[in-house]
């Protein structure tokens, strides 16, 4: 489990550190840490030409004694002081003495030009807003030269909380971050300013609290991926029943169907206007183009994409929400809450909702550039898991328990992958999940089969279904080839 911690989290951890450790000796953890991280990029550290960004805090401290480490190495170290009388005195007397040499900002163009790594220390946890110029004008050109871009403890630019990025960003490949990986490494836009993300451990461990939210493993979705056991049968499994997709277009019906049966294929059912399309498509499935309630007994339910918004719609919705089963609502089924969220409130059961922006702003306010708290604050007005939809999808539970996930591809963004996404988490809830969880693991698998998918060039929504099998083998390690990181 990878544990998100807050700006202040990690500083409150910082402080009882700090305060027992002899004067500047974290910071020398963090410089250590970062300065091997980048011999280990660099391969060769001889001879490299490594260019510090330094501001004038903390976090361009631990930029210059990481650049004295790699001076050490033989590395050609220069560093482009942003606040010139105000950097950090013990960590650029240091890097004085280890042969590296300073240069205006005015005059660093060239020097940007031909570094092999360029390391981001031009403001860390104390950071407000985008870059100010200078720096903002020297990371673009940093940018466009030959460097590897190497940010230290989150790319400058950034919201270390929400990964808002109110202007520009240092545009990281690598971030050596320390004490814990913040939010905002991984969610909004900082995660794609971050580049993959290396943890250090500067011992703030026993110091920080509980997580505020969390990020799954492939080992943690294995963990929580049921399988079957010797004396399971079919219903045993855990059976789910979807309603989904309509007469005119059965696409959102034969998705779901498939997603759930390739999930977990105990038993689907099938309920709605779809289902000579589920039928010919999923032999495998039981289905009837009755309301819900004659489909048989279902252990969880999925409802909503491609249902439509008209009375019909509405009223097999309240039917499937008057159960006390867990119910996943997607889509039109949305858009229906949207207009009578006390459906949703007033029940026992845990119901899953699974908007993308749009669908959640139909609840009242956008998701904003706050993705993780605005999902958690729309999570206990509802008292309903939400899963909040994007690059980096966000679940959150009534009670603040949170996940980011980490896994997926940009090619995920394609018409009714959404509909798979409620399958996959449908049959977790059938299988007895807690639905926070249920939602978590579905988001993680569905990324994994989305990059499988994509490792075959480009998929429709039908495929990643296809490679879902595939995808819950790579989760639980049993093939041998690794994976592109999420993001690929
Ligand atoms: N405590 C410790 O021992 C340890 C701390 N650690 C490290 O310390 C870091 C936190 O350090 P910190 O608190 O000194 O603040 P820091 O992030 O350097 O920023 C302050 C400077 O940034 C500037 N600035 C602000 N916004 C800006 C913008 N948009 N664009 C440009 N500049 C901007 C601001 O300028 P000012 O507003 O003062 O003009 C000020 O000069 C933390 O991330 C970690 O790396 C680790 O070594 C572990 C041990
Ligand atoms: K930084």
């Amino acid at each position: 489990m990878i544990e998100l911690h807050t700006a202040a989290e990690v500083r409150a951890a910082e402080a009882p550190l700090l305060a027992a450790l002899p004067d500047g000796a974290l910071m020398q953890r963090a410089a250590a840490g970062l300065a091997t991280v980048c011999l280990r990029l660099l391969g060769r550290p001889y001879g490299a030409r490594v260019t510090v960004l330094a501001g004038a805090g903390n976090n361009g401290g631990d930029a210059l004694f990481a650049g004295a480490r790699l001076a050490a190495r033989g590395a050609r170290t220069t560093a482009i002081l942003l606040a010139r009388d105000r950097a950090h005195p013990a960590a650029l007397a240091a890097f004085r003495r280890a042969g590296g040499r300073t240069v205006e900002a005015a005059a660093a163009g060239p020097v940007l030009d031909r570094s092999d790594l360029v390391l981001d220390g031009i403001v860390g946890l104390g950071g407000s807003g985008g870059l100010r110029e200078p720096a903002a004008a020297l990371v673009d050109r940093a940018a466009a030269g030959p460097a590897l871009m190497v940010a230290v403890d989150l790319p400058s630019g950034v919201d270390a909380d929400t990964g808002a990025m109110a202007g520009a960003a240092f545009p990281a490949m690598h971030t050596v971050t320390f004490g814990a990986v913040k939010p905002g490494l991984v969610v909004g836009a900082g995660r794609g300013s971050a580049g993959q993300v290396h943890l250090v451990d500067i011992g703030l461990g026993p110091h920080l609290p509980a997580p505020s939210a969390r990020q799954l493993t492939d080992a943690d979705a294995a963990a929580r991926l049921p399988l079957p056991d010797a004396d399971d049968d079919k219903y045993s499994q855990g059976v789910v029943g979807v309603v989904a997709g309509s007469a005119t277009y059965p696409g959102a019906g034969v998705l779901c169907t498939g997603a759930a049966l390739r999930t977990r294929p105990g038993l689907v059912r099938y309920a709605g206007t779809a289902a000579d399309g589920v039928r010919a498509a999923w032999p495998e499935a039981i289905v009837t183009d009755g309301r819900p309630g004659d489909a048989g007994r279902v252990q969880a339910w999925v409802i909503g994409p491609g249902l439509g918004t008209g009375d019909e719609a509405r009223s097999v919705l309240a039917e499937v929400l008057a159960t006390d089963l867990p119910v996943l609502v997607d889509a039109d089924g949305l858009t229906l809450l949207a207009a009578e969220p006390e459906l949703v409130r007033r029940r026992s059961a845990p119901t899953v909702l699974t908007p993308h922006d749009r669908e959640f702003a139909r609840f009242g306010t956008e998701p904003g550039d706050d993705r993780i708290g605005a999902t958690r604050r729309l999570a206990a007005d509802l008292g309903a898991v939400v899963l909040l939809k994007g690059d980096a999808t966000v679940v959150a539970d009534p009670d603040g328990t949170a996940f980011v996930n980490g896994t997926g591809t940009p090619w995920l963004a394609t018409a009714g992958t959404g509909d798979v996404l409620s399958g996959i988490a449908g049959a977790l809830l059938a299988a007895d999940l807690p639905a926070v969880e249920a939602a978590a693991v579905a988001a993680h698998v569905h990324g994994r089969a989305g990059q499988v998918a994509a490792a075959h060039g480009p998929f429709i929504a039908g495929d990643v279904v296809r490679h879902l099998p595939e995808a819950v083998a790579r989760v639980r390690g049993t093939p041998s080839a690794g994976l592109p990181d999420s993001g690929a």
